[in-house]
């Protein structure tokens, strides 16, 4: 690619770090978070001295897989996406096959190349953008908003790891401790729409917590997520019981074809971040009418251009689409505010674990949070900077707390050894 000056850019360097950060252990239907999240950190460096900036899961599958492409990548245009999805698909077929693997039980993907693919991509992006001079969201179509909404993301909790001093947060395990939890939520960040954490407890328990939200909060939009942790039949008591409550039902009960019984016996959307979670997904789902609303992520969609193809089958298909989070740092939120930033039919306020994490490797300034939402950056690429001390910091922490995959349902066996997941469990 002739770039300006008439000059070529090429990837002189690819470096892949991967990054622990303590995590406050917030309970879902599979378990309980470990104390420490783990994510990658890559840099696309190019010989005409840019860098791109991605951020991805750091379980140790992913990890190796995203090490492999980085050693082919030298020498790789950085506008040459369809090359680098190429080279990727490459890489995991001479490897390990790239089949899926599962996020700590939460997430299952049926191939790696989505989610290897995209931190490469958002850092390739990065540094397209910086070398025009405009904002990563320029390039995916210009924005279409100045700030982008999230939602605080409300979860059952124990005050401390065990073993660990107690974080600021303290424990949450009924309706007064979420809605002490929502009020610190709105108080700190502005939030304007809560999201629950279902799954953990009996239903008629966690919709005595939304409405306990809806309460202490009459104006904010309120959602409830149990990942699966219910029966069709339960999931449409819930949706009798919730209507006017709650805007969406999140995966009440796993897959399509239960997601198509609830929602032909419910006018509540149903959303998912579940059930949908790859472009093969889509014809089943709006053929059997089974979700309203997708959750995009660019992690494990392939990347933001990739998301902003499904925003538009979303936008072609009258689906409403929203966004999904996993415990990450600033890199990502970052590519995810230009992503949601750009899409035109983003109709709910994003998900977003920030508050939940103590540390970040970003040179403060940016993404900061007022009323709920987050400043578009205005400047070029992601727009945000690497700090290498705290990026060295996090990476020590990953070198020493042992933690090499999210692992809930392990951990929390560990601590109580009858546990059972819960998914369709009520
Ligand atoms: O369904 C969701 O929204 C998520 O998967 C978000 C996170 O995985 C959350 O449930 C978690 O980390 O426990
Ligand atoms: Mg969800």
């Amino acid at each position: 690619m002739t770039g300006l000056g008439g000059s070529r850019s090429r990837v002189s360097r690819v470096v892949v770090t991967p990054v622990a950060f303590a995590d406050p252990p917030l309970l879902n239907v599979v378990g309980v978070h470990q104390p420490w999240a783990l994510r990658a950190v890559v840099e696309v460096h190019t010989d005409d001295g840019l860098l791109g900036l991605g951020e991805t899961y750091g379980d140790e599958t992913q990890l190796g897989r995203l090490q492999a492409v980085a050693a082919r990548l030298g020498g790789h245009d950085p506008y040459d996406l369809t090359g680098l999805r190429r080279l990727v698909a490459q890489v995991l077929a001479a490897g390990d096959g790239g089949a899926g693997m599962s996020f700590g039980g939460m997430l299952d993907v049926d191939s790696a190349l989505e989610t290897v693919y995209s931190p490469f991509e958002v850092a390739c992006l990065d540094v397209q953008a910086r070398r025009a001079g405009v904002p990563v969201s320029d390039l995916l179509g210009g924005r279409v908003r100045d700030r982008v909404d999230f939602a605080g993301y409300l979860f059952y909790k124990w005050a401390a790891h065990p073993g660990h001093e107690p974080d600021a947060w303290g424990e949450a395990l009924d309706a007064d401790g979420i809605v002490a939890q929502a009020r610190r939520m709105v108080d700190g960040w502005g939030f304007t729409s809560l999201k629950l954490k279902g799954g953990v407890f009996a239903p008629e328990v966690e919709c005595e917590a939304v409405e306990a939200l809806r309460a202490a909060f009459p104006d904010h939009p309120l959602r409830l997520d149990p990942n699966g942790g219910w029966t069709p039949a339960t999931s449409v008591k819930v949706a009798e019981r919730l209507a006017g409550v709650v805007e969406y039902l999140e995966d009440p009960t796993p897959g399509i074809p239960g997601m198509a019984e609830v929602a032909r016996r419910t006018d509540l959307p149903l959303a998912t971040n579940m059930c949908v979670i790859a472009m093969e997904h889509l014809p089943p789902a709006i053929a059997a009418d089974a979700v309203q609303v997708v959750l995009s992520d660019h992690h494990l969609w392939g990347g933001l251009r990739r998301s902003a193809l499904l925003a538009g089958i979303c936008e072609t298909f009258g689906l409403g689409l929203s966004m999904h989070s996993n415990s990450h740092l600033g890199i990502s939120l970052a590519a995810m505010v230009h992503l949601a930033a750009s899409s035109e039919n983003l109709t709910y306020a994003c998900d977003t674990h920030y508050p939940w994490k103590t540390q970040d490797l970003l040179v403060p300034g940016v993404l900061e949070f007022r009323d709920g939402a987050v400043d578009v950056p205005t400047g070029p690429g992601l727009g945000v900077e690497l700090d290498r001390d705290k990026l060295a910091v996090l990476h020590e922490q990953w070198v020493t707390c042992g933690v090499r995959r999210r692992e809930d349902t392990v951990y929390m066996r560990s601590i109580e050894p009858g546990f059972e997941v819960n998914t369709s469990r009520w």
